[in-house]
């Protein structure tokens, strides 16, 4: 089996339960390598629930999560060792937040967390770091004459651009991003949902997105999979799902956004 015939991330009937409340059912699906999936669906379907068990964050009770390791095996990232998952969310993995208050530490400069998983990774050298960080402010749009600054003092939108420029800096295979863009001005929106798609065109980066935002889905993803009450009743190619949805769920998620 060549490389590419394997995907980068498989799941397998994957099924989680809070208590008696089943939050997601028999969830499976596959990502290519440089792919960009979306996973919508109404608040309380499963959307979080399915991403932080695809990143290991959360067990879940039923199903197999396989990941392509650099050897081309795929490896369930639930009974690898926890050295062997904490490794790969700092170097092969990213996982941008909704909230950057919980993926950045916000007292330290911007310098510094950009370089932290850098350094983690065994890199020492204070001028080539500083050079690295400032680069990645200047990708995604921060005036590096703010490398000293701690992101507590940044505005909504630079500490999102600086949460992706932190995970990205060591050039993950895999990006996981929690309705990055919500709770954003319209405006600030726009720019970070153009900066994702120009670096994740340039990086070739396979990214699992979940936004409850339509928009955000059509502008970014190559295709889709829609949830509700913790199933998945519809996947396909973007625009196919958006422009001639099969399910009634669906149907009605596009209809109500067409709604004047
Ligand atoms: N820690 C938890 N304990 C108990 N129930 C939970 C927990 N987390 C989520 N749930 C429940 O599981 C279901 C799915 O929640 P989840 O957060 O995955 O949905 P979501 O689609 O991401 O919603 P939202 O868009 O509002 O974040 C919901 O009914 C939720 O109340």
């Amino acid at each position: 089996m060549t490389l590419s015939h394997t995907p980068l991330l498989r799941a397998a009937g994957v099924g989680k339960r809070y208590g008696s409340q089943t939050a997601l059912q028999e969830a499976s699906f596959e990502l290519w390598p440089g792919e960009v999936l979306a996973i919508v669906g109404e608040s309380g379907s499963g959307k979080t629930t399915l991403l932080n068990t695809l990143a290991a964050r959360l067990r879940p009770d039923e199903g197999q999560i396989l990941f392509q390791g650099r050897d081309g095996a795929l490896q369930d990232v639930h009974t690898m060792s926890q050295a062997q998952q904490r490794l790969l969310a700092r170097t092969d993995w990213g996982f941008v937040h909704q909230h950057a208050a919980d993926g950045l530490r916000m007292d330290v400069s911007a310098g510094a967390n950009v370089c932290e998983r850098l350094m983690g990774l065994g890199q020492r050298h204070y001028g080539e770091l500083r050079t690295q960080a400032e680069e990645w402010l200047r990708r995604v749009e921060i005036d590096p004459i703010r490398i000293d600054d701690a992101p507590r003092t940044f505005s909504g939108g630079m500490r999102q651009r600086l949460q992706i420029a932190r995970n990205l800096v060591t050039q993950p295979r895999l990006v996981f991003m929690d309705e990055p863009t919500s709770g954003l001005d319209v405006s600030v929106q726009a720019r970070l949902l153009d900066l994702l798609r120009q670096l994740t065109q340039q990086m070739q980066l396979a990214v699992v997105i979940v936004t409850h935002d339509l928009a955000v889905a059509r502008l970014l993803a190559h295709r889709m999979v829609v949830m509700q009450r913790g199933r998945i009743v519809e996947s396909g190619l973007t625009d196919q799902v958006l422009d001639d949805p099969q399910h009634p769920y669906t149907q009605l998620l596009v209809a109500s956004v067409l709604q004047p």
